[in-house]
């Protein structure tokens, strides 16, 4: 199946990420949200990446405008019926990413494949709720997605070859590497990343270490590039709190327990540095530890 016209619904740092890569590679890329302002920082976003990227000599300023001009924006859900491939990233709640599909449902064209990036909910009951589960999947994309190499794809159980092989082949066309991972919570990267994650919240939470020594222990201890509690703000803590509440129901195992330390961030609206407030501060001129 050829795709050429791309739906991204969600246009927060994982939405921008994926309409800046796929208009790189020369989909036209029609980008919704619930609010035009989400719109216009996504736009803006994506411009800035895509102008680093141009500083850097990645890209030419041809490059750079043309991905600019194959991304549309609308406030109507309805509009993405028109495309081959939707991809939604909105946020990691199930209600809301059910609500999305059902409400798309009636605007698709009969081939249109959709797919969710979600991080860590099941790709078969969310395609069960539509009237395609053989066109449905999860495409799994990692933060910050123009610089990750990997996409996770996932096939629920009644995603059909053709689909799996569509997307498969957009993956290779971005120049990405795919990853095929089973229908099971948090798939494969967040099954063993949020778990680390969630530990280190513990370590903080029992006073083994502070947010700089658990941080820099994990970078000049295990080479990660971010320490645990960095690259929690970077995610959203509210996303890694959603992935650990999956992981815990759905493998029914204390051992994905919450701490409820995140869960305190969470609830204070301290989400990381989309808020500009997590395990560290990001209002001053350098992050500042909050413990
Ligand atoms: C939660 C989920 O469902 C799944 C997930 O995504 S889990 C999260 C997975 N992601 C990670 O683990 C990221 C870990 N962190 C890293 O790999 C690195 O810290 C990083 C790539 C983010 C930044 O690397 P760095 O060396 O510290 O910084 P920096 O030198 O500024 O950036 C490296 C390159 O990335 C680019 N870059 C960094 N952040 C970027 C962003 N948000 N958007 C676009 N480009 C970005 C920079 O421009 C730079 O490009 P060049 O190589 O062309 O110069
Ligand atoms: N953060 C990460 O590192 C990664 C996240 N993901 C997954 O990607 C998805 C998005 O995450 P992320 O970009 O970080 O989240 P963000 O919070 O940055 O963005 C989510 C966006 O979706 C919007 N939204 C909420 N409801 C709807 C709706 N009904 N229709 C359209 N847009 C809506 C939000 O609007 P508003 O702000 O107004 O609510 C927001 O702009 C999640 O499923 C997450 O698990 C996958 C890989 C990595």
């Amino acid at each position: 199946m050829d795709i050429q016209k791309v739906g991204v619904i969600g246009a927060g740092q994982m939405g921008n990420g994926i309409a800046h890569v796929m208009a790189l590679a020369g989909y036209d890329v029609l980008l919704t949200d619930i609010s035009q302002q989400a719109l216009d920082a996504a736009l803006s976003t994506v411009r800035g990446n895509l102008a680093r990227q141009a500083g850097r000599g990645k890209i030419s300023e041809a490059d750079m405008e043309a991905a600019m001009a194959r991304i549309s924006t609308t406030l109507t859900l309805g509009d993405l019926g028109q495309t081959d491939l939707v991809i939604e990233a909105a946020t990691e709640r199930e209600a809301v990413k059910q609500a999305i599909f059902e409400d798309l449902q009636p605007h698709l064209l009969p081939h249109t494949i959709l797919t969710s990036n979600t991080s860590s909910i099941s790709i078969t009951r969310l395609a069960s709720r539509t009237d395609r589960p053989e066109r449905f999947m999860g495409f799994h994309f990692m933060n910050p997605v123009p610089v990750m190499q990997l996409v996770e794809l996932i096939r629920g159980i009644a995603t059909d070859e053709e689909t799996f092989a569509a997307c498969k082949a957009v993956v290779d066309k971005l120049g990405k590497t795919a990853a095929s991972a089973e229908d099971f919570p948090a798939f494969i990267v967040n099954r063993i990343l949020m778990p680390m994650i969630n530990e280190a919240v513990y370590t903080l939470y029992e006073g083994v270490g502070n947010v700089r020594s658990i941080d820099e222990s994990m970078k000049l201890g295990a080479n990660h590039p971010m320490g645990p509690l960095e690259l929690a703000d970077f995610i959203g803590l509210d996303t890694c709190l959603a992935i650990m509440n999956v992981l815990h129901d759905g493998l029914a195992d204390t051992k994905y327990r919450p701490c409820p330390l995140l869960t305190k961030y969470v609830e204070a609206g301290w989400l990381g540095r989309k808020t500009q407030r997590g395990f560290y501060d990001y209002r001053g001129e350098i992050p500042v530890p909050t413990r």
